[in-house]
């Protein structure tokens, strides 16, 4: 059976850009992490019901894989998917940390709807791919598309490729399990100062190389101070030189 695999990202900046309801409107970086995946495939199994193989700390309801099968079944009303997952469990081996940072669950998202498209001969746009991922997660649609370097915005539904070249990165994932959304609260609470249009377009042109050479990792991400606040913790896990992944833990270094 095929291997697919399921990159990390790292968000080499993350700024705040405004509010939308619940959530918070970004520009951000993200970039693809060449040496750290997931790997999926199908594997034939004996009984129907839907069936996850690999290490994960939350129930198969709650997992973005069957989120994603969800989604995917409510848009396309595909027999044959139905079908498929009857038949086949989809493994999973695990590399990439959760609570981490690196889209770990987002990229696996991603990955199964892909792997769907191609086996099943849906014939969904990336586009649709990415509408559909969109309800499974804001990190999902960077991962349909598939590019090495991209901004990033909206609430992650805007995905617009970004010409550099692929940076290698020293990763590094503190023990510390973040939630996303009290990291996002924190912001909201207690550092709110969303960037004006100036930096914004200073940010969108600007190369990752260029914007973490003249910004502390403070500055990078928006999201640092509030998940330091919340897990005072991840102060010690610091290092010279290391930047803040998303709403954390890991952080990493351009080597
Ligand atoms: C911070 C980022 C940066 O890439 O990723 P991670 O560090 O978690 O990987 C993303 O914005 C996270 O994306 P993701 O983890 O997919 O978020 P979701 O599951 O869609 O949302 C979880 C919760 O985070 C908050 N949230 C998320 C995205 C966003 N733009 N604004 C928000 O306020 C909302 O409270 C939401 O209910
Ligand atoms: N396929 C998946 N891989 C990893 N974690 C998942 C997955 N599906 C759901 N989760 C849950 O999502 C949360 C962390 O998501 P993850 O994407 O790994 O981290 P982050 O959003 O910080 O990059 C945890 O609650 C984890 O149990």
């Amino acid at each position: 059976m095929k291997i697919y695999k399921a990159y990390a990202k790292v968000n080499t900046f993350l700024k705040i850009t405004g509010l939308r309801g619940d959530y918070h409107e970004i520009i951000s970086r993200f970039m693809r992490v060449d040496d750290l995946y997931d790997e999926l495939s199908f594997e034939k199994k004996d009984t129907p019901d839907f069936k996850i193989i690999g290490s994960f700390s939350c129930t198969t309801e709650q997992n973005t894989i069957y989120k994603a099968y969800n989604e995917l079944l409510e848009y396309t009303k595909s027999e044959s998917l139905d079908k498929l997952m009857q038949t086949y469990a989809v493994k999973v081996d695990k590399n990439i940390p959760a609570f981490a940072g690196l889209g770990g669950g987002s990229s696996d998202a991603a990955t199964y709807l892909k792997m769907c498209n191609e086996v099943l001969h849906l014939n969904l746009s990336i586009k649709e791919l990415a509408e559909i991922g969109l309800k499974v997660g804001a990190d999902v649609p960077f991962f349909i598309y598939g590019y090495d370097s991209a901004n990033v915005s909206g609430i992650g539904e805007i995905v617009e490729p970004f010409d550099e070249p692929l940076l290698k990165f020293d990763v590094y994932t503190p023990n510390i399990e973040i939630s996303t959304p009290k990291v996002y609260k924190s912001y909201r609470d207690n550092f709110f100062n969303p960037i004006n249009s100036t930096e914004l377009h200073k940010l969108k042109n600007a190369t990752s190389i260029e914007v973490l050479e003249s910004y502390s990792p403070e500055e990078a991400n928006d999201l640092f101070n509030p998940a330091l606040k919340e897990y005072p913790k991840l102060k010690k896990h610091q290092k010279d030189e290391y930047y803040f992944s998303g709403s954390g833990s890991s952080f990493f270094r351009v080597i």
